[in-house]
């Protein structure tokens, strides 16, 4: 085997933007072919953007990127091959009752489309939906190029590894039939969404493959987010003994060229980890970039209480957008402290964004005059306290259609675990950073740009009575959060037990959480779905959180303990 030349195109496609995605692939190529690359690898359906969900139902869909597919060919430059994530039409479905169509790749070389490979595993199991649209592959994905035999598998394909999860998650398994025809490297082309621990998972199951079947492994991920789905990137190459030799940013687009010669490899680059609120902070900042942008806005506003909440998405709505894109709006109401104001306005200040005060007394008043004839003989409630909230989520909603811009909504995962929030209130916006943070790991990212800020020998970015005060909503007078809910620290580690790590009442008991309240905060998490149904879309952070892959139907009895079976 002698020299060859390897591209990684670590991509950020927009899902259906075919003419922008073939662009990407296609400025890849051409750099590539200027560094004598001879084979180009990008992630999952690179062509399309990951994951396209229903659009792959619309027929004009299926044929514009059988067009697009064409016309790339036709544009990459001579003599280098580029694999290209992209859709097949299953031509037999309607006879055979099978999926319409493949998930899959293609082989573009001198003007053509030389070779197709299918993925045969099809994920279904959390966000993912695979068999709602495709039909498993059933060929053996082998592509000898220049004298080197590739496994080309699709990201799920490598992820039924028998030894690594001790048993099967899926009946076949494409690797060893690979392994058998005696290849030289195996391609995975990924589009493998974040969360916290994933790519440690992933190079220990990529590694555990490339050890357990002496071959080299080349890891390509799709990075950018999709709704609420982050891709972090981070491609991968492991040597025959399952030692990672190339380890590729995180949370950016890039095109790395590595060469591999007689077995080894040159060029590549090892990139540390981040710290994990780094990483958290990075996953999040490109969360917000991507939906903003990708959804045609360049600005957010966003309600600034002087909590800790609103501090954190501030910061990160700055990290992802820049500063002079982030509108802070101050609604002090007469429940309102004045360090509300003065610690929004502290906060706005080290983060250099633009805030606007608009105090809302008057419309509570006028909305109050309005409903009071209706509300005779009822004592003032939670009803006027919502009222607030919403009067607020009003004023947002105003300054984003008049000024192009997203509302972010604040809202974190213990909030809206319990269905501590208001519809139509502070629940309202484009877009949830936090949903997926418990409130005590808001705390955990808002210290760590601390630490991070005072590193660099620069102010603390969130002051520092906003980490030290008690959390309240301020919506009646001296309220706090801890009035209605146990201290965060008990209700999320019984949050994470239970959704996390999937706990029953009885281990979360053991661990020394009280029963009765191990029952208040299951029936309180069951009777908010309906606000989990209405949210804000939350950007993915954990293995487990409130996003597309949780799908727990609205109007339903939730399974209670102690069953009475003769009722
Ligand atoms: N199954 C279902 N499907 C659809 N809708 C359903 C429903 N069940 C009730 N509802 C509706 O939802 C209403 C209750 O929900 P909602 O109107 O949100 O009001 P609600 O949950 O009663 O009150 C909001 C709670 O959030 C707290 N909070 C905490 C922090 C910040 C903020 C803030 O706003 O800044 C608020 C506040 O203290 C209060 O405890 C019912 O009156 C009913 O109309
Ligand atoms: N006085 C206010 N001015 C502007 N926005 C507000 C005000 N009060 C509440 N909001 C908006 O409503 C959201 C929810 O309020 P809440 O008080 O629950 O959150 P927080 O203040 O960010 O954090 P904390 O839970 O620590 O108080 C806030 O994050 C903010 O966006
Ligand atoms: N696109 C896929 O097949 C992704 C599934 C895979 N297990 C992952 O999350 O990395």
């Amino acid at each position: 085997m002698s020299e060859l030349r390897l591209g990684l195109a670590q991509l950020n496609p927009t899902v259906g933007d075919l003419l922008g995605n073939s662009q990407k692939i296609l400025q890849a190529a051409k750099n590539c072919a200027f560094q004598e690359v001879s084979l180009l690898i990008t992630p999952e359906l690179s062509l399309c953007g990951y994951p396209p969900q229903d659009l792959l139902l619309d027929p004009l869909f299926v044929e514009n990127c059988q067009t697009a597919l064409h016309h790339l060919a036709l544009r990459i430059p001579p003599k280098i091959g580029v694999l290209v994530g992209t859709i097949f039409p299953n031509s037999d479905w309607w006879q055979t009752g099978e999926k319409p169509l493949f998930n899959g790749a293609a082989l573009l070389l001198d003007g053509r489309i030389r070779y197709t490979f299918y993925k045969q595993l099809l994920p279904d199991y959390d966000v993912f939906d695979e068999h709602r649209y495709f039909q498993p592959g059933a060929q053996v994905n082998l592509l000898r190029w220049q004298g080197v035999r590739f496994g080309v598998t699709i990201c799920e394909d490598l992820w039924n590894d028998e030894q690594f999860w001790s048993g099967k998650r899926y009946p076949q398994n494409p690797v060893p039939a690979l392994i058998e025809r005696g290849i030289d490297i195996l391609i995975n082309m990924s589009a493998s969404p974040y969360w916290q621990g994933k790519s440690a998972l992933r190079e220990s199951l990529l590694g555990h493959c490339a050890r357990q079947y002496q071959v080299p492994v080349i890891y390509v991920n799709q990075v950018g987010a999709t709704d609420q789905l982050i891709f972090d990137g981070r491609n991968l190459i492991f040597d025959a003994g399952g030692q990672v030799m190339h380890r590729g940013r995180g949370f950016t687009q890039e095109v790395q060229t590595v060469t591999y010669d007689q077995g080894q490899w040159q060029n590549t680059r090892l990139q540390n980890p981040p710290e994990p609120w780094a990483e958290v902070g990075q996953a999040l900042g490109l969360g917000i970039r991507d939906y903003v942008h990708k959804s045609g806005f360049q600005r957010v506003v966003l309600g600034l209480s002087g909590g800790i909440d609103s501090a954190v998405v501030a910061a990160l709505a700055v990290q992802a957008l820049g500063a002079e894109q982030v509108l802070g709006v101050l609604m002090p109401s007469p429940y309102s402290s004045a360090h509300s104001v003065t610690d929004a306005l502290a906060l706005a200040a080290n983060l250099g964004i633009k805030t606007e005060k608009i105090p809302i007394q008057n419309l509570m008043e006028t909305y109050a005059a309005s409903l009071n004839p209706l509300f005779q003989g009822y004592a003032s409630d939670v009803t006027e306290e919502n009222i607030q909230s919403r009067i607020r989520g009003d004023l947002l909603m105003a300054l984003a259609n008049k000024f192009q811009a997203l509302v972010l909504a604040t809202g974190n995962k213990s909030e809206l675990a319990v269905g501590y929030c208001t519809l139509y209130g502070d629940m309202c916006g484009a877009l949830a950073p936090l949903g997926d943070l418990f409130k005590t790991q808001v705390y955990a990212l808002a210290r760590w740009y601390n630490e991070y800020t005072q590193l660099r020998g620069e102010t603390a970015l969130i002051p520092a009575h906003i980490l030290t005060k008690a959390p309240s909503a301020e919506l009646k007078p001296g309220q706090t959060d801890q009035d209605s809910l146990p201290p965060y620290a008990v209700l999320d580690d019984i949050l994470h037990r239970w959704l996390s790590e999937r706990q029953t009442p009885a281990q979360i008991a053991q661990a020394g959480h009280d029963p009765v309240l191990i029952e208040r905060v299951f029936q309180l998490v069951q009777r908010a779905e309906f606000k989990r149904f209405q949210a804000a879309p939350v950007l993915k952070i954990s293995e487990r959180g409130f996003d597309r892959g949780w799908r727990v139907p609205n109007v339903a009895q939730p399974p209670r303990h102690n069953l009475p079976l003769n009722p």
